[in-house]
Protein backbone atom coordinates (compact mmCIF):
# COMPACT_ATOMS: atom_id res chain seq x y z
CA UNK A 1 0.00 0.00 0.00
CA UNK A 2 1.54 3.59 -1.13
CA UNK A 3 0.12 6.04 2.12
CA UNK A 4 1.41 9.54 1.66
CA UNK A 5 3.32 9.20 4.97
CA UNK A 6 6.22 7.19 6.44
CA UNK A 7 5.60 5.22 9.38
CA UNK A 8 9.03 3.91 9.71
CA UNK A 9 12.79 5.21 9.40
CA UNK A 10 11.13 8.36 11.04
CA UNK A 11 14.02 8.78 13.52
CA UNK A 12 16.23 7.69 10.96
CA UNK A 13 19.03 10.25 9.27
CA UNK A 14 20.77 7.38 7.06
CA UNK A 15 22.41 4.26 6.19
CA UNK A 16 25.52 3.57 5.46
CA UNK A 17 26.95 0.09 4.68
CA UNK A 18 29.60 -1.12 7.23
CA UNK A 19 31.57 -4.78 5.79
CA UNK A 20 30.98 -7.83 7.01
CA UNK A 21 32.90 -9.35 9.40
CA UNK A 22 34.60 -11.65 7.23
CA UNK A 23 35.09 -8.33 5.22
CA UNK A 24 37.49 -6.93 8.01
CA UNK A 25 38.77 -10.25 8.80
CA UNK A 26 40.22 -10.40 5.30
CA UNK A 27 42.21 -6.98 5.57
CA UNK A 28 43.20 -8.09 8.72
CA UNK A 29 43.73 -11.30 8.79
CA UNK A 30 44.42 -13.54 12.52
CA UNK A 31 47.78 -14.59 12.36
CA UNK A 32 49.39 -17.42 14.01
CA UNK A 33 51.66 -16.04 16.58
CA UNK A 34 48.57 -13.65 17.66
CA UNK A 35 46.33 -16.66 17.78
CA UNK A 36 49.11 -18.83 19.63
CA UNK A 37 48.49 -15.76 22.66
CA UNK A 38 45.19 -16.19 22.48
CA UNK A 39 44.99 -19.56 22.96
CA UNK A 40 47.50 -19.83 25.53
CA UNK A 41 46.26 -16.78 27.92
CA UNK A 42 42.21 -18.30 26.99
CA UNK A 43 43.42 -21.31 28.85
CA UNK A 44 45.45 -19.90 31.61
CA UNK A 45 42.67 -17.90 32.37
CA UNK A 46 40.52 -20.78 32.63
CA UNK A 47 42.80 -22.15 34.71
CA UNK A 48 42.91 -19.07 37.00
CA UNK A 49 38.97 -19.16 37.68
CA UNK A 50 39.15 -23.05 38.15
CA UNK A 51 41.95 -21.93 40.82
CA UNK A 52 44.43 -24.73 39.65
CA UNK A 53 46.82 -21.85 38.74
CA UNK A 54 47.71 -19.74 41.20
CA UNK A 55 48.36 -16.70 39.63
CA UNK A 56 46.42 -13.30 39.90
CA UNK A 57 44.74 -12.24 36.83
CA UNK A 58 45.69 -8.54 36.35
CA UNK A 59 43.91 -6.86 34.03
CA UNK A 60 45.48 -3.60 33.12
CA UNK A 61 45.56 -0.87 30.99
CA UNK A 62 43.98 2.29 29.54
CA UNK A 63 40.68 3.22 30.50
CA UNK A 64 40.07 3.48 26.97
CA UNK A 65 42.30 3.17 23.42
CA UNK A 66 42.42 6.49 21.35
CA UNK A 67 45.74 6.18 20.04
CA UNK A 68 47.31 2.84 18.38
CA UNK A 69 50.35 4.56 18.90
CA UNK A 70 50.19 4.98 22.79
CA UNK A 71 48.52 1.31 23.19
CA UNK A 72 51.71 -0.28 21.58
CA UNK A 73 54.02 1.69 23.79
CA UNK A 74 51.80 0.54 26.74
CA UNK A 75 52.18 -2.63 25.82
CA UNK A 76 55.04 -2.82 25.60
CA UNK A 77 56.09 -1.78 28.96
CA UNK A 78 53.53 -4.04 30.04
CA UNK A 79 55.07 -7.45 28.36
CA UNK A 80 58.46 -6.61 29.83
CA UNK A 81 57.23 -6.36 33.34
CA UNK A 82 55.38 -9.15 32.64
CA UNK A 83 58.63 -11.12 32.25
CA UNK A 84 59.59 -10.15 36.21
CA UNK A 85 56.16 -10.81 37.83
CA UNK A 86 55.17 -14.30 35.49
CA UNK A 87 55.41 -16.09 38.43
CA UNK A 88 52.43 -14.68 40.32
CA UNK A 89 50.63 -12.46 37.86
CA UNK A 90 49.23 -12.94 34.51
CA UNK A 91 48.80 -9.80 32.79
CA UNK A 92 46.42 -9.00 30.20
CA UNK A 93 45.96 -5.81 28.69
CA UNK A 94 42.53 -3.76 28.73
CA UNK A 95 42.32 -2.95 24.91
CA UNK A 96 39.00 -1.27 25.36
CA UNK A 97 37.52 -0.03 22.08
CA UNK A 98 33.75 0.57 23.36
CA UNK A 99 32.59 3.19 25.84
CA UNK A 100 29.19 3.19 27.46
CA UNK A 101 28.60 6.70 29.05
CA UNK A 102 26.49 7.34 31.42
CA UNK A 103 24.75 10.56 29.35
CA UNK A 104 26.80 11.53 26.23
CA UNK A 105 30.29 11.58 25.46
CA UNK A 106 33.21 10.02 22.84
CA UNK A 107 32.07 6.47 22.19
CA UNK A 108 35.37 4.57 22.17
CA UNK A 109 37.37 4.04 19.03
CA UNK A 110 35.23 1.99 16.77
CA UNK A 111 32.58 4.30 16.76
CA UNK A 112 35.01 7.32 16.14
CA UNK A 113 38.39 6.55 15.46
CA UNK A 114 39.35 10.28 14.65
CA UNK A 115 37.53 12.14 17.60
CA UNK A 116 35.83 14.47 15.48
CA UNK A 117 32.41 13.07 15.29
CA UNK A 118 32.79 11.95 11.62
CA UNK A 119 31.90 8.21 12.86
CA UNK A 120 34.07 6.19 10.46
CA UNK A 121 33.17 2.70 12.23
CA UNK A 122 34.86 0.37 9.73
CA UNK A 123 37.86 2.17 9.58
CA UNK A 124 37.87 2.24 13.43
CA UNK A 125 36.92 -1.78 13.29
CA UNK A 126 39.72 -2.47 11.09
CA UNK A 127 42.08 -0.66 13.31
CA UNK A 128 40.71 -1.73 16.19
CA UNK A 129 41.17 -5.44 15.02
CA UNK A 130 45.14 -4.31 13.32
CA UNK A 131 45.69 -3.20 17.10
CA UNK A 132 45.04 -6.40 18.90
CA UNK A 133 46.63 -8.40 16.12
CA UNK A 134 49.59 -6.83 16.71
CA UNK A 135 49.41 -6.74 20.74
CA UNK A 136 49.05 -10.24 20.71
CA UNK A 137 51.63 -11.28 18.57
CA UNK A 138 53.92 -9.49 20.94
CA UNK A 139 52.76 -12.60 23.23
CA UNK A 140 50.57 -9.89 25.33
CA UNK A 141 46.75 -11.32 25.94
CA UNK A 142 43.80 -8.48 25.56
CA UNK A 143 40.76 -7.73 27.60
CA UNK A 144 38.47 -6.00 26.24
CA UNK A 145 34.10 -4.62 27.04
CA UNK A 146 31.57 -6.61 24.34
CA UNK A 147 29.02 -3.57 24.45
CA UNK A 148 28.02 -4.00 20.86
CA UNK A 149 26.31 -6.81 20.39
CA UNK A 150 27.94 -7.23 16.37
CA UNK A 151 31.59 -6.69 17.67
CA UNK A 152 32.34 -10.01 19.39
CA UNK A 153 31.79 -11.18 15.16
CA UNK A 154 34.50 -9.14 14.23
CA UNK A 155 36.91 -9.20 17.20
CA UNK A 156 36.13 -12.30 19.12
CA UNK A 157 38.95 -14.25 18.27
CA UNK A 158 41.35 -11.42 19.33
CA UNK A 159 40.05 -11.16 22.87
CA UNK A 160 41.35 -13.65 25.99
CA UNK A 161 39.14 -12.05 28.55
CA UNK A 162 35.72 -9.91 28.29
CA UNK A 163 33.90 -7.58 30.49
CA UNK A 164 30.07 -6.87 30.60
CA UNK A 165 29.95 -3.22 32.07
CA UNK A 166 27.80 -2.08 34.69
CA UNK A 167 25.49 -0.09 32.51
CA UNK A 168 24.67 -3.54 30.61
CA UNK A 169 25.45 -6.28 33.50
CA UNK A 170 21.31 -6.10 33.39
CA UNK A 171 20.67 -6.19 29.54
CA UNK A 172 19.38 -9.55 27.91
CA UNK A 173 21.19 -8.78 25.24
CA UNK A 174 24.43 -8.51 26.63
CA UNK A 175 23.20 -11.80 28.71
CA UNK A 176 22.74 -13.51 25.38
CA UNK A 177 25.58 -11.89 23.69
CA UNK A 178 28.02 -13.66 26.26
CA UNK A 179 26.49 -16.92 26.63
CA UNK A 180 28.57 -17.31 23.00
CA UNK A 181 31.47 -15.45 23.63
CA UNK A 182 34.80 -17.55 23.32
CA UNK A 183 36.59 -15.83 25.88
CA UNK A 184 35.41 -16.22 29.76
CA UNK A 185 33.38 -12.65 30.63
CA UNK A 186 33.35 -10.90 34.05
CA UNK A 187 29.56 -9.49 34.76
CA UNK A 188 30.44 -5.89 36.47
CA UNK A 189 27.83 -5.33 39.32
CA UNK A 190 25.45 -2.76 38.41
CA UNK A 191 26.14 1.48 38.76
CA UNK A 192 23.98 0.92 42.43
CA UNK A 193 26.18 -1.34 43.75
CA UNK A 194 23.80 -4.21 44.08
CA UNK A 195 24.80 -7.44 43.25
CA UNK A 196 21.77 -9.23 41.84
CA UNK A 197 22.08 -8.11 38.20
CA UNK A 198 25.18 -9.40 37.41
CA UNK A 199 24.58 -12.47 39.69
CA UNK A 200 21.79 -12.93 37.76
CA UNK A 201 23.80 -11.93 34.77
CA UNK A 202 26.26 -14.74 35.72
CA UNK A 203 23.48 -17.53 35.85
CA UNK A 204 21.92 -16.28 32.82
CA UNK A 205 24.86 -16.42 30.67
CA UNK A 206 25.90 -19.98 31.64
CA UNK A 207 22.65 -21.37 30.20
CA UNK A 208 22.34 -21.44 26.02
CA UNK A 209 20.29 -19.23 24.12
CA UNK A 210 18.76 -18.70 20.85
CA UNK A 211 18.59 -14.55 20.05
CA UNK A 212 18.76 -12.80 16.45
CA UNK A 213 22.52 -11.72 15.42
CA UNK A 214 24.51 -11.46 12.58
CA UNK A 215 26.57 -13.87 10.73
CA UNK A 216 30.41 -13.74 9.11
CA UNK A 217 28.69 -12.49 5.69
CA UNK A 218 27.01 -9.43 7.59
CA UNK A 219 23.59 -11.30 7.23
CA UNK A 220 21.07 -10.94 10.19
CA UNK A 221 20.83 -14.83 11.63
CA UNK A 222 19.77 -16.50 14.37
CA UNK A 223 22.26 -17.43 16.75
CA UNK A 224 22.03 -20.41 19.30
CA UNK A 225 24.68 -20.40 21.95
CA UNK A 226 25.83 -22.82 24.21
CA UNK A 227 26.46 -21.14 27.53
CA UNK A 228 29.75 -19.36 28.66
CA UNK A 229 30.24 -21.76 31.75
CA UNK A 230 33.03 -19.19 32.35
CA UNK A 231 31.02 -16.05 33.61
CA UNK A 232 31.97 -15.28 36.47
CA UNK A 233 31.21 -11.45 38.81
CA UNK A 234 33.40 -8.44 38.65
CA UNK A 235 33.20 -6.03 42.60
CA UNK A 236 33.62 -2.09 40.84
CA UNK A 237 31.88 -0.91 43.51
CA UNK A 238 28.57 1.71 43.47
CA UNK A 239 26.12 3.68 44.61
CA UNK A 240 28.47 5.99 46.16
CA UNK A 241 30.30 3.34 48.27
CA UNK A 242 33.49 0.69 47.44
CA UNK A 243 32.86 -3.39 47.75
CA UNK A 244 36.59 -4.85 47.66
CA UNK A 245 36.23 -4.65 51.35
CA UNK A 246 36.67 -8.27 53.05
CA UNK A 247 32.94 -7.90 54.58
CA UNK A 248 31.43 -7.15 50.84
CA UNK A 249 33.84 -9.53 48.85
CA UNK A 250 32.39 -12.73 51.46
CA UNK A 251 29.08 -11.17 51.06
CA UNK A 252 29.64 -12.03 47.45
CA UNK A 253 30.91 -15.29 48.06
CA UNK A 254 28.28 -16.21 49.57
CA UNK A 255 25.56 -14.62 47.39
CA UNK A 256 27.05 -16.73 44.53
CA UNK A 257 26.77 -19.81 46.43
CA UNK A 258 23.30 -18.97 47.44
CA UNK A 259 22.23 -18.71 43.39
CA UNK A 260 24.38 -22.02 42.62
CA UNK A 261 27.10 -20.32 40.33
CA UNK A 262 30.13 -20.10 43.09
CA UNK A 263 32.95 -19.06 40.93
CA UNK A 264 35.64 -16.86 41.72
CA UNK A 265 35.73 -13.23 41.36
CA UNK A 266 37.36 -10.36 40.10
CA UNK A 267 37.86 -6.84 41.90
CA UNK A 268 38.02 -3.44 39.87
CA UNK A 269 40.38 -1.07 41.77
CA UNK A 270 38.95 1.87 39.78
CA UNK A 271 35.39 3.12 39.62
CA UNK A 272 33.56 2.89 42.03
CA UNK A 273 36.20 1.01 44.15
CA UNK A 274 38.45 3.81 44.25
CA UNK A 275 35.50 6.79 43.78
CA UNK A 276 37.19 7.84 40.43
CA UNK A 277 40.31 8.66 41.82
CA UNK A 278 43.09 7.16 40.49
CA UNK A 279 45.64 7.84 42.85
CA UNK A 280 43.42 5.70 45.33
CA UNK A 281 43.73 2.51 43.01
CA UNK A 282 47.00 1.54 44.70
CA UNK A 283 45.73 0.99 47.86
CA UNK A 284 42.53 -0.93 46.54
CA UNK A 285 44.86 -3.11 45.08
CA UNK A 286 46.78 -3.43 48.36
CA UNK A 287 43.69 -4.17 50.75
CA UNK A 288 42.46 -6.55 47.95
CA UNK A 289 46.28 -8.98 47.82
CA UNK A 290 46.16 -8.46 51.45
CA UNK A 291 42.96 -10.36 51.85
CA UNK A 292 44.43 -13.12 49.05
CA UNK A 293 47.40 -13.32 51.03
CA UNK A 294 45.00 -13.98 53.88
CA UNK A 295 43.13 -16.74 52.56
CA UNK A 296 40.62 -15.73 50.36
CA UNK A 297 39.60 -18.04 47.95
CA UNK A 298 37.25 -15.71 45.98
CA UNK A 299 39.53 -13.43 44.62
CA UNK A 300 41.50 -14.37 41.27
CA UNK A 301 42.04 -11.42 39.75
CA UNK A 302 42.35 -7.49 39.46
CA UNK A 303 41.69 -4.58 37.16
CA UNK A 304 43.38 -1.46 36.86
CA UNK A 305 42.97 1.65 34.70
CA UNK A 306 46.58 2.80 33.80
CA UNK A 307 48.16 4.47 31.08
CA UNK A 308 51.72 6.34 29.88
CA UNK A 309 50.32 9.23 31.96
CA UNK A 310 48.86 10.20 34.89
CA UNK A 311 45.11 11.34 35.14
CA UNK A 312 43.05 12.47 31.72
CA UNK A 313 42.05 15.32 29.62
CA UNK A 314 38.93 16.61 27.40
CA UNK A 315 38.97 15.53 24.02
CA UNK A 316 40.25 19.13 22.50
CA UNK A 317 38.29 20.98 19.23
CA UNK A 318 41.91 21.73 18.05
CA UNK A 319 43.41 17.65 18.33
CA UNK A 320 46.92 18.50 17.49
CA UNK A 321 46.75 19.81 21.43
CA UNK A 322 46.09 16.34 23.05
CA UNK A 323 48.22 14.93 25.39
CA UNK A 324 50.33 11.88 24.25
CA UNK A 325 49.71 8.79 26.48
CA UNK A 326 46.95 10.33 28.43
CA UNK A 327 43.29 8.97 28.68
CA UNK A 328 40.41 11.17 27.00
CA UNK A 329 37.99 8.93 29.15
CA UNK A 330 38.52 8.27 32.93
CA UNK A 331 41.57 9.44 34.50
CA UNK A 332 44.05 6.36 35.44
CA UNK A 333 47.20 6.00 37.05
CA UNK A 334 50.75 6.62 35.25
CA UNK A 335 53.08 3.35 33.88
CA UNK A 336 55.53 4.04 36.94
CA UNK A 337 52.89 3.97 39.48
CA UNK A 338 51.29 0.98 37.43
CA UNK A 339 54.81 -0.89 37.50
CA UNK A 340 55.39 -0.40 41.44
CA UNK A 341 52.31 -1.59 42.35
CA UNK A 342 52.56 -4.92 39.90
CA UNK A 343 56.30 -4.90 41.18
CA UNK A 344 55.10 -4.89 44.58
CA UNK A 345 52.24 -7.15 44.28
CA UNK A 346 54.31 -9.59 42.96
CA UNK A 347 56.84 -9.56 45.91
CA UNK A 348 54.00 -9.87 48.25
CA UNK A 349 52.66 -13.00 46.45
CA UNK A 350 55.67 -14.80 45.91
CA UNK A 351 56.67 -14.01 49.74
CA UNK A 352 53.29 -15.75 50.56
CA UNK A 353 54.08 -18.66 47.66
CA UNK A 354 57.66 -19.22 49.52
CA UNK A 355 57.23 -18.45 53.06
CA UNK A 356 53.56 -19.56 53.38
O1 LIG B 1 35.19 3.49 32.39
C1 LIG B 1 34.66 4.36 31.78
C2 LIG B 1 33.60 5.23 32.28
O2 LIG B 1 33.49 5.15 33.66
C3 LIG B 1 32.30 4.89 31.64
O3 LIG B 1 32.49 4.75 30.27
C4 LIG B 1 31.29 5.99 31.94
O4 LIG B 1 31.82 7.18 31.60
P1 LIG B 1 31.02 8.56 31.74
O5 LIG B 1 30.34 8.55 33.06
O6 LIG B 1 32.13 9.56 31.64
O7 LIG B 1 30.08 8.65 30.57
C1 LIG C 1 33.06 1.29 31.79
C2 LIG C 1 33.86 0.57 32.55
O1 LIG C 1 33.57 0.08 33.75
P1 LIG C 1 32.16 0.01 34.47
O2 LIG C 1 31.25 -0.71 33.54
O3 LIG C 1 32.46 -0.73 35.71
O4 LIG C 1 31.73 1.42 34.74
C3 LIG C 1 35.24 0.27 32.12
O5 LIG C 1 35.88 -0.58 32.77
O6 LIG C 1 35.69 0.87 31.16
Amino acid sequence: MQAGFSLEDINIEGFSPMPSPAEIKRLAPLTEAAAETVNRSRTDIKKILDNIDDRLLVITGPCSIHDPKAALEYAERLLKLSEHVSETILPVMRVYFEKPRTVTGWKGFINDPHMDNSFQMAEGMLRARELMIKINEMGLPVATEALDPFGPQYLGELVSWYAIGARTTESQTHREMASGLSAPVGFKNGTDGQLDSSINAVKASRQGHFFLGIYEDGRSSIVRTKGNRYSHLVLRGGGGRPNFDTVSVMLAEEALKKAGVASRLIIDCSHANSMKNPDLQPFVLRDVITQVINGSRAICGVMLESNLFAGNQKIPDDLSQLKYGVSVTDACIDWEATEHALRTTHRRLLDKKLNG
